[in-house]
């Protein structure tokens, strides 16, 4: 059973035996919080108990006892506002119990997210991850906060009421008892029904999120294509079945509260009637049968109370439900043992027998072979969908081999820590990937510790210096985390100098297939120059000088390298480089 069914099987018991292990971890505050709640319950139940002796002072006409009264009222007051005090006290408690869970959780979520393997995030939308962090950790927090305090002094307050009504009238608190079965199994009845419904609203709501996550990034594109009636049709539905599924959930579960209430209500008025006629019967005073409705009322209103967080607790299963869903992806393998941490004296790598496939069913790459030497410069071409992208994966350990093996230096990629893999290759997207800071703490993104003089150095080397000089505040201009205020090449530029600062032994770079104007489309290819010079270069090229410069192209189509060698040796071979030639470059070039 895979991960993902694991919890989706969860019961609610089993979810919420393992969200009260992360509470557990704080019993001293769970502690003083019971103690809280006993004493805040205690005071309440004690008023009742007074109200009843005060009326009982209050014979008749002429007949009041105004001291006692007047003692017994002032010990009200007192015991009420130590009451207060400590529902103050809990409230506080339960406060920090549930934001400290959720921290916890918050931080373990985010610490897995980093080492979930390419393949999940390739997988899962963004938004929905995103709306796993946020609403669903909200939920849990309202769920813990509103759950823990209601249950806790809910629990009290009926064993205590029972307690003090048997005490008073052992017959009436029978038919108060026999009562609440009626009660509980109204709401449990409803709570059922809307439990389903509450998941499929968390579902909903992560879909929606990734769907308006998907066009707001992309909304250069949505308009280009003039998507934005189609997009905002797709939202529409999307929205409307999230609106459906919220209004169905909360009418299900809302009925549970004014149910049980009613209930409650039919009960409540019995017991009235037979106290009275056991007062009249001389059984039990007017301040007992009181004292006894006012228990009665106490008694149920947990119930009404519970049924109505249940509401919350149920979104919060739900909701933790999503957590733990995140929290079970299996990591990415760890790294053996006995991994080594690699500085590749040479840097010859090889493909030995290397076989691929994203899904089991549909092998991309079969039986690769290839050697690169030290300081090759290899131009990977072929059409969209060859496999390009994959072997760059492949050489980062994003994914493994599915058998053969790809080594550095005759060590088995396997067997190299990743960590110690990644550093020896520095690597520049077509998608710069740039975070709110400045252009400064940017660029030092690999090296934090680099001087002022190392940063300045790598930008000149990325032509990126004098564009950084010419905006506003120089090193210090603050970017926002998409780059927008910045364009496409000097975003590239950027990425390059964060590169050239960590100066690693090999490369990878993905040429921008997306127009620069020509004078940073040369400061680009100058700059990849100098950074590929005397280095391993494994470039996804599209530009011509970048193909030809190459000492090694490889011609990649449906997973395979079906051609390889340099621009002369491929052009005279008259394959599928030449077709590539001939179609693309050599109009151009003419
Ligand atoms: N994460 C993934 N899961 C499943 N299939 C994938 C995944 N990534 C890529 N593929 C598939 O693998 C094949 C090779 O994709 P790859 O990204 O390596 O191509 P590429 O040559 O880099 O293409 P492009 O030039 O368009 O970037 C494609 O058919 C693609 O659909």
């Amino acid at each position: 059973m895979n991960a993902k069914n694991s919890v989706e099987t969860m019961s609610t018991k089993q979810t919420w035996q393992r969200l009260l292990k992360y509470t557990g971890k704080y019993k001293r505050y769970t502690v003083w919080a019971v103690v809280s709640a006993m004493i805040s319950v205690a005071s309440s139940l004690t008023g009742p108990y007074m109200i009843g002796r005060t009326m009982d002072q209050m014979i008749g006409k002429g007949a009041v006892r105004f001291e006692e009264v007047f003692r017994l009222l002032t010990l009200l007051g007192l015991v009420y506002a130590v009451g207060s005090l400590f529902g103050w006290l809990l409230t506080y408690l339960t406060n920090r119990l549930a934001y400290q869970t959720v921290n916890d959780l918050r931080g373990e979520m985010f610490d897995r997210m980093n080492v979930l393997p390419l393949k999940y995030h390739d997988n899962h939308p963004q938004g929905d991850s995103i709306s796993r962090f946020v609403n669903d950790m909200d939920a849990v927090s309202d769920g813990l906060l509103q759950g823990f305090s209601t249950l806790l002094t809910g629990v009290i307050t009926i064993v205590g009421a029972i307690g003090l009504m048997l005490y008073t009238s052992p017959l009436m608190t029978l038919v108060v008892l026999l009562s609440a079965p009626a009660a509980f199994y109204v709401a449990r009845f409803i709570t059922i029904r809307s439990q389903q419904l509450f998941r499929d609203q968390a579902r909903i709501l992560g879909s929606l999120n990734g769907y308006v996550e998907e066009m707001v990034g992309g909304q250069k594109v949505v308009q280009a294509f003039h998507y934005e009636d189609r997009s905002f049709a797709e939202f529409s539905t999307r929205n409307e079945e999230l609106y459906q599924a919220g209004v169905k959930s909360q009418f299900i579960s809302s009925l549970s509260n004014p149910a049980t209430r009613l209930v409650n209500n039919v009960t409540f008025s019995i017991i009235a009637m037979i106290g009275s006629v056991t007062v009249i019967l001389s059984r039990i005073t007017v301040g007992d049968l009181s004292s006894f409705l006012l228990y009665a009322n106490l008694f149920a209103k947990p119930f009404n109370e519970i049924t109505g967080v249940i509401t919350q607790l149920q979104s919060a299963t739900a909701s933790a439900q999503r957590i733990f869903q995140v929290l079970d992806e299996p990591a990415e393998i760890p790294d053996r043992e006995d991994a080594l941490n690699i500085k590749p004296e040479q840097g010859t790598i090889t493909f030995r027998d290397v076989q691929f496939a994203y899904q089991p069913d549909r092998p991309l790459i079969r039986d690769l072979d290839l050697t690169v030497p030290p300081g090759t410069r290899v131009a990977i071409v072929g059409q969209t969908g060859a496999g390009k992208t994959t072997l760059v994966n492949l050489l980062m350990r994003f994914y493994d081999v599915n058998d053969g093996e790809i080594s550095i230096d005759g060590i088995n990629l396997n067997r190299v820590t990743r960590d110690s893999l990644r550093r020896n290759f520095g690597m520049v997207l077509q998608d710069t990937w740039l975070f709110g800071g400045t252009i400064r703490e940017n660029i030092a993104y690999g090296k934090p510790d680099a001087s002022d003089e190392e940063i300045v150095a790598a930008a000149k080397s990325a032509n990126a210096h004098g564009f950084i000089k010419r905006l506003p505040h120089g090193y210090d201009t603050v970017i926002s985390g998409s780059g927008d205020s910045l364009s496409q090449g000097q975003k590239q530029l950027l990425t390059i100098a964060r590169v050239m600062l960590v100066d690693p032994p090999m490369l990878i770079l993905d040429e921008a297939t997306s127009s620069i104007d020509t004078l940073t489309e040369i400061r680009i290819q100058q700059a990849f120059l100098k950074m590929v010079e005397g280095r391993t270069s494994f470039v996804i090229a599209h530009r011509l000088s970048t193909i030809r410069g190459a000492d090694l192209i490889l011609y990649m189509k449906d997973g395979d390298v079906v051609e390889s060698g340099n621009h002369d040796e491929l052009l005279a071979r008259g394959g599928y480089y030449a077709g590539l030639y001939n179609s693309q470059f050599a109009a151009a070039n003419a």
